[in-house]
């Protein structure tokens, strides 16, 4: 555990009558088209996640992850259904969320401590806390020699770890991460997706993750949902029964193997799902 976390929410876990971070009812998003024919996206769609756990979210492109990720974050509102975050209805975007996309938007002109502290600015966070923690973000990502160089000398593993220490200046206490992966080479893919997973673990979090990649949503998850094709529903819920904390060795066992198997028999329709 960390002392830059307020507090953990992962002992509350295995509690009984636990107040989801998330909680969606027959959730459905449809968007309208330009030539009238609308576009039904998502739902319905039930979801709970529970603090302190990481979800991942699989399922074939276009079926609606990223919508049903811009909803949790409170970046769009359905059309029918109800969702609370942490026991209260959904209605915006909360400073009790950090989101990490694809492509870091990093600011070439200012620091990269300074890009990690935008987010306080906009929040107001007191000052001199707020660099502190900026800073113990940085070293717990290996970035601290780097914050007061331009994002330009960094990687692009690097700008997604600085995208990460932005995403939990704040310190929420849900994480969304979409796709955060996705440009970067398979090497850096997976030690990032290692990385995550141990910061994951001491920061303790509630997350969940959009992927198109099953092993890096196994590596991560506590469990895996599947999408089905575009109106996405879920078509199965995944629990990851394997220890943590995981490490480059876990991809070996037999277990995520047998559970990899069982996600593409699913996604490619070998069973009944
Ligand atoms: N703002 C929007 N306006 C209109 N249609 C949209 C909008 N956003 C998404 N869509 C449509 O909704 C559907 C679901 O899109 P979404 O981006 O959620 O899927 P996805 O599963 O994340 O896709 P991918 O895996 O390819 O990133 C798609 O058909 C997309 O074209």
């Amino acid at each position: 555990m960390t002392a830059i976390s307020a507090h953990n929410d992962a002992p509350s876990r295995t509690a009984a009558a636990v107040v989801p971070a998330i909680d969606l009812k027959g959730v459905t998003k449809t968007y309208p088209g330009r030539d009238g024919k609308a576009t039904h996206a998502l739902g319905p769609v039930d979801l709970r996640i529970d603090p302190g756990s990481f979800v991942s979210v699989v399922g074939p492109s276009g079926c609606g992850k990223s919508t049903l990720l811009r909803l949790v974050a409170g970046l769009e509102m359905p059309d029918t259904g109800t969702m609370q975050r942490y026991g209260t209805p959904l209605e915006g975007p909360s400073h009790e969320v950090g989101i990490v996309f694809q492509e870091h938007v990093l600011f070439p002109w200012t620091s990269v401590l300074d890009n990690v502290l935008l987010p306080a600015d906009v929040l107001a966070l007191p000052k001199a806390a707020a660099r502190e923690r900026a800073l113990k973000l940085l070293e717990l990502t290996g970035l601290k020699d780097f914050a007061h160089q331009r994002p330009q000398a960094l990687s692009g593993g690097m700008k997604q770890r600085a995208a990460f220490c932005r995403a939990m200046i704040s310190d929420p206490r849900l994480l969304l991460l979409d796709e955060p992966f996705g440009a970067l080479d398979a090497l850096t893919r997976e030690e990032l997706s290692l990385e995550l997973s141990r910061l994951w673990q001491e920061l303790g979090r509630a997350a969940l993750l959009i992927t198109h990649d099953i092993e890096e949503a196994i590596l991560l998850g506590d469990r895996v949902l599947i999408m089905s094709e575009r109106p996405g529903t879920i078509r199965a819920d995944i629990t990851i029964d394997l220890p943590r904390p995981r490490d480059a060795d876990t991809v070996k066992l037999p277990r995520f193997q047998e559970i990899k198997n069982q996600i593409r028999d699913i996604i490619f329709n070998r069973t009944g799902g």
